[in-house]
């Protein structure tokens, strides 16, 4: 059985292994001071170290050309442990994507998802049951099982870097954009890691897995286009061979965003994509997070 975790609300997750405390001693906002990884059950589960020092990123973009996905790794180089995370990856990578890892000497400490995906398998079970201590993370909304379910406004901490949780639902229910923290040690630009919810000039479609074309708006305009405009968007596909976008941009030439909220609706309804084909086998894998053929560890 998986073991659930959650990463604890309005705390920032920043660990003392070295040190112990009780919950009341936890003073957010503290530089050196915790992030809590707690279990349901509200005792600590897991802490991680950290180090004096500044944060250092170290970002790859990777790409799976089956399905023209991108998976993100991300690491703070800055701390000797080189504490890293992987958005997205796709099960047909995982040992491209962990050689690099252990060639950059890097430390996996989560594989992320941005959705339930239907058109690959995430590769988060498979680096799960290679690398020991990898938790899995996706959201509460997603309904799917994982090590941590995390919600909007929890900060995701890698050493002394941190991705922000963003919900944009409307692709699917549980869709989440992870963006680089918003302080002074943090990357400039910003950058965010939209899945399928803004693709560059293009978006997810909304036809299945709790999609909605009015959501996705909402979710679009509310959480990714109020960004800072030289954010840089990272999205889960791409189909034409674009890598990297602004939000300034696709605010300016999405084609379907950046028109008025009917005119996208019907851009949507008109799509007549056909299914993905890996659907029927993806979903389910998916909402395990990749464990289905593998022990939980
Ligand atoms: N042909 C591919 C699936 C292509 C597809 O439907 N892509 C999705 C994201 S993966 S569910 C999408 O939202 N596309 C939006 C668009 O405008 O293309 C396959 O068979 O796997």
């Amino acid at each position: 059985m998986l073991p659930f975790l959650r990463i604890n609300r309005h705390f920032f997750v920043r660990s003392l292994s070295s040190l112990s405390f009780s919950p009341s001693e936890v003073r957010p906002f503290s530089k050196f001071l915790i992030h809590r990884l707690m279990p349901r059950s509200g005792t600590m589960a897991a802490r991680l170290s950290t180090a004096a020092g500044s944060p250092k990123l170290l970002f790859r973009q990777l790409f799976e050309k089956e399905s023209s996905t991108y998976t993100y790794l991300l690491a703070d180089v800055g701390h000797p442990e080189k504490p890293a995370l992987i958005v997205d990856p796709v099960d047909r990578t995982v040992d491209r994507d962990l050689s690099l890892v252990k060639e950059l000497g890097l430390k996996v400490i989560y594989a992320m998802n941005t959705h339930v995906h239907a058109d690959h398998i995430t590769g988060t079970g498979l680096i799960k049951s290679r690398v020991s201590g990898v938790k899995s993370v996706i959201s509460t909304a997603s309904n799917a099982k994982a090590d941590i379910l995390v919600e909007h406004g929890d900060k995701i901490y890698f050493g002394n870097l941190f991705l922000e949780v963003r919900a944009t639902p409307g692709h699917t229910l549980g869709c989440l954009t992870y963006v680089t923290g918003d302080e002074p040690d943090q990357p400039h630009p910003r950058m965010a890691f939209t899945g399928d919810a803004l693709l560059i000039r293009g978006c997810g479609r909304t036809d299945f897995q709790g999609g909605s074309s009015h959501k996705l708006y909402e979710s679009v305009h509310s959480q990714i286009f109020t960004l800072p405009k030289d954010t840089l968007l990272y999205p889960a596909h791409d189909y034409n061979g674009f890598t990297v976008s602004t939000i300034e941009e696709e605010m300016l030439y999405n084609p379907r965003l950046s028109k008025d909220e009917d005119t996208f609706k019907t851009i949507m309804e008109n799509l007549s994509l056909p299914y993905p084909k890996m659907i029927d086998a993806a979903v389910p894998a998916n909402l395990v997070c990749g464990m289905q053929d593998l022990p939980a560890n």
